[in-house]
């Protein structure tokens, strides 16, 4: 997880290769995108993931995210159903439907024809019930209550995260602290007690839901069935994984795409022309529309290029290898500035801070002069497992909103991207949204 401090050389040292040292552990900065390729896929088993920094350890919890070896390749294989496009295309209905509740919302908020809608919280609130649905399925209320404790506990460890970190402060039972801990406490037990439910009523639930879409509990429970080493704690542990690493990254993708479109009204007016030729002006999108939206792709594409929401990744060397002319010693951490990648001149053009989707035209691998200089999703068997329902999600979001509304950002928006955890706007996304006409 790199600081702010970081993000600012991340971005001034695109291209460069550059040693930082962190008390006694040295990270190398890696920016070459053939070196880049060999860590994540030619010599992948050389490197493996870091431990956390301890509070994101806490959010993240044991699951896909963190863990290596068999393990993580038993859990990944049993998990990935639920993130293929033919189970994720069972989830559009759902989806559009918590989309037009929120737009619904906002007509509240103003009985006038305009808006003012602080957009980042309220694509946090629809990404949390999207991951929901994904990770509960049939348990949808119950799974909602225990994420918005698991909410509760991110903005604590958020606060504490912006303050100096002092070896060994998260054990004082001081306020924030005991807090939560209660709270970690009561994610588990209700987490537990809904595994045993499930199980329990697992061949009902089975029979009625066996057309609707798998769900990471559901398989999990499936495979803890059939074999011992996947345990109610495991199923716990994925849950927690699941949520951390699914909806700040998404919500953090509608945020900017949408700051970008109001800043770009001409590929608003490019977005929205397709989204009404394909789509119609109020028809809900469907599983076929969405993959015929090319401009969004595109928009959505470079919107991921210059925020992605994870801006670096670490990877450290489990053995002493060579990379690229450079002898790297065991133990040593490599750092993969995904956001100063995808801002190099050298790879991207002299444009390369400015919004042109249009690089994107011809698809990712011919955006730039390299093809592994487009990494948001990460690179090589640790990618994304959640990708498509991150892509699905935004793209069913911004069809249907640019049905129903053009906008403007409002006056009060200051373009500050910063990090915490992750690329955010700073003083949030205010954005102005008009009603458009019937048709
Ligand atoms: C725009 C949205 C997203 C972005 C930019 C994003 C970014 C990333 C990146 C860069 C990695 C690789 C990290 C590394 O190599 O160290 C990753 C891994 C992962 N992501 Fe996402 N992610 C997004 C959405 C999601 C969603 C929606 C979910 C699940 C609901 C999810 C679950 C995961 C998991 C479980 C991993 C670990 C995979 C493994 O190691 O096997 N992500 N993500």
């Amino acid at each position: 997880m790199a600081t702010q401090f970081e993000l600012h050389i991340l971005v001034l040292l695109a291209g460069a290769t550059f040693l930082v040292w962190f008390g006694p552990t040295v990270r190398l900065t890696v920016s070459d995108p053939d070196l880049i390729r060999e860590i994540f896929t030619s010599k992948s088993e050389f490197y493996e993931k870091i431990e956390a920094h301890p509070l994101v350890k806490q959010l993240e919890g044991d699951g896909l995210l963190s863990l290596k070896g068999e393990k993580w390749a038993h859990h990944r294989k049993i998990i990935a159903p639920t993130f293929h496009m033919e189970n994720l295309k069972l989830l559009v209905p759902v989806v559009a439907k918590s989309v037009t509740d929120m737009l619904e919302q906002w007509s509240t908020v103003s009985n006038s024809d305009e808006v003012e809608i602080e957009v980042s919280e309220w694509f946090q609130t629809l990404t949390e019930e999207v991951i929901t649905r994904t990770a509960f399925g049939s348990s949808y209320e119950d799974g909602k209550a225990i994420f918005r404790l698991q909410a509760q506990q991110m903005v604590l460890a958020a606060v504490a995260f912006q303050r100096v970190l002092i070896p060994g402060y998260r054990f004082f039972p001081t306020k924030r602290n005991v807090n939560s801990w209660k709270l970690d406490k009561e994610i588990r037990r209700s987490l537990m007690k809904l595994v045993e439910r499930r199980r329990e009523g697992s061949s009902i639930i089975n029979e009625t839901h066996r057309h609707g879409p798998k769900d990471l509990l559901g398989l999990m429970i499936q495979a803890s069935n059939s074999s011992k080493d996947v345990t109610v704690h495991d199923i716990v542990e994925e849950c927690k994984s699941f949520f951390f690493a699914g909806k700040q990254t998404t919500s953090n993708l509608l945020t900017w795409t949408t700051i970008l479109l109001a800043m770009h009204p001409h590929w608003q007016v490019q977005a929205r022309e397709e989204v009404l030729r394909v789509c119609g002006s109020r028809d809900i999108p469907t599983k076929d529309d969405v993959v015929k939206l090319k401009t969004l792709t595109m928009i959505l594409n470079e919107s991921l290029r210059l925020y992605p929401p994870t801006i670096a990744t670490i990877r450290r060397s489990k053995a002493d290898v060579e990379l690229g002319g450079y002898k790297i010693p065991r133990g040593t951490e490599l750092l993969i500035p995904i956001l100063a990648l995808h801002h190099d001149q050298s790879i991207w053009g002299h444009d390369a801070n400015e919004f042109n989707p249009r690089r994107f035209s011809n698809g990712v691998a011919r955006a730039a002069k390299h093809h592994v200089a487009f990494i948001p999703f990460g690179l090589g068997v640790r990618t994304c497992i959640g990708q498509n329902l991150a892509i699905l999600q935004a793209k069913l979001t911004l069809a249907i909103i640019l049905q129903r509304f053009s906008f403007r950002l409002a006056t009060s928006y200051q373009h500050a991207p910063t990090v915490l955890m992750l690329l955010y706007p700073q003083h949030g996304a205010p954005i102005i949204f008009q009603r458009l006409p019937n048709p």
